[in-house]
């Protein structure tokens, strides 16, 4: 069967699962050249390499070094009841460090610095063009940087992901489109790398499929073909896509999702529930399953109010490729930055859920008419 790309969906892309040496004959004909647009990576990798993309390998880098970063059940509480001061350095999961990234003669990133704590739930907001997604792509390992420094759970990357230098992280980037094999079942979506880069059987993946997919409110639907989702369906199936992971592993790393405007071409309500599903598969939030979630952190880039507003605690303002204002959600109203000013909206909405608010014109509907929606599966 050859597989090719959806033109519509978003996607939610695991850049890391399990171990590279353990795959399987690959049981998806996905054509070479979709694999490369997909995960951005060079044509000359064999396919477990393209697979690496989106599947860190599991080398450990001395996880038991990271006490702060260990990533099982038992040690969740721990970790939120532990978080450290800010100059303590163990809970970092990503840092970039004055990083600069250009493309001919536009000079995009100039000397960007920030760090991705193990529980952050950060947004990057700014102008069009401003290197918002390009350092996404930094931190994902999917684009080099020209000048600075990017270190994973505190070990420096020296090249692309591709290079398989580092582990210890997976990391998953979540492009606003190009998301789903057009011709793959949502399971056969869903459970892609475990089937393509796992032992697992396949009823395993196929059961661990379904409670992924029940994770982000979606029942019944493992059969459909993505043409048969709407907008909405499909950033939850690739919402699923991307929490799903290899379950008989001794040791599961710790997660972090890198989301590129996740809600883009949403409506207000579909938006919504995206909003909250990234919240809800965060370590700090509860699944639809009432479950917590898997994601140590998560950074957002987002040009919507209500994303802010709903799904992020921390902002980093991006300007002209510089790092002009960073805070907590809360401060981003009140700041005296005049670029911040004029980016942001005079005040927040209510957060109570039982009013849903977006910045294209502060759409408002009851709390009970959303539950309904949202029960529903139906975006
Ligand atoms: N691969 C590339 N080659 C050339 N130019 C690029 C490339 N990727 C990005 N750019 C340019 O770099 C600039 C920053 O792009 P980027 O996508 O990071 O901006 P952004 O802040 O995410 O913008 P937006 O909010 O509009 O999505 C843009 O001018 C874009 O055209």
């Amino acid at each position: 069967m050859v597989v090719s790309l959806s033109s519509t969906g978003s996607l939610l892309l695991p850049l890391a699962t399990s171990n590279g040496s353990s795959s399987r004959s690959s049981r998806f004909a996905v054509s070479t050249d979709k694999r490369m647009n997909l995960f951005y990576h060079k044509p000359s990798k064999e396919q477990k390499k393209v697979v690496c993309a989106c599947v860190a390998p599991s080398r450990n880098l001395g996880s038991d070094e990271l006490s702060a970063t260990k990533f099982n059940d038992s040690s969740k509480s721990e970790n939120l009841k532990t978080l450290r001061e800010p100059d303590d350095d163990r809970d970092v999961l990503i840092e970039c460090r004055n990083v600069y990234k250009s493309f001919g003669e536009k000079h995009i990133l100039r000397g960007v610095s920030f760090k991705i704590r193990h529980g952050d739930a950060v947004g990057i907001i700014g102008t069009s063009g401003t290197g918002k997604s390009t350092i996404l792509k930094i931190m994902a390992g999917l684009l080099a940087l020209d000048k600075g420094e990017v270190y994973i759970r505190g070990r420096r990357r020296a090249g692309l992901i591709s290079d398989e230098e580092i582990s210890g992280l997976r990391i998953g980037l979540v492009f606003q489109s190009a998301a789903l094999f057009d011709s793959l079942t949502v399971r056969e979506n869903v459970g892609f790398l475990l089937y393509e880069n796992s032992r697992m059987p396949e009823d395993q993946i196929s059961e661990l499929v379904k409670e992924n997919l029940a994770a982000v409110g979606l029942k019944g639907v493992e059969d459909r073909l993505p043409s048969e989702l709407s907008g909405g369906m499909k950033k939850r199936v690739a919402l699923a896509r991307s929490i799903i992971f290899d379950t008989t592993k001794e040791s599961i790393e710790p997660e972090v999702l890198l989301y590129d405007e996740p809600t883009a071409g949403l409506d207000p309500i579909a938006s919504t529930v995206v909003e909250d599903l990234i919240r809800s598969v965060h370590i700090k939030g509860e699944n639809a399953l009432g479950n917590p979630g898997n994601i140590a952190s998560y950074v957002v880039v987002t040009h919507q109010h209500s994303t802010i507003r709903r799904a992020v605690d921390r902002l980093i303002f991006l300007h002209e490729g510089k790092i002009v204002w960073q805070g907590m959600t809360h401060e981003f109203t009140t700041s005296d930055n005049p670029i911040v000013q004029q980016f942001a909206p005079e005040e927040f909405p209510d957060g109570n859920v039982s009013i849903l608010s977006n910045c294209a014109g502060n759409f408002a509907m009851p709390a009970a008419f959303y539950k309904i929606y949202y029960q529903s599966g139906s975006f």
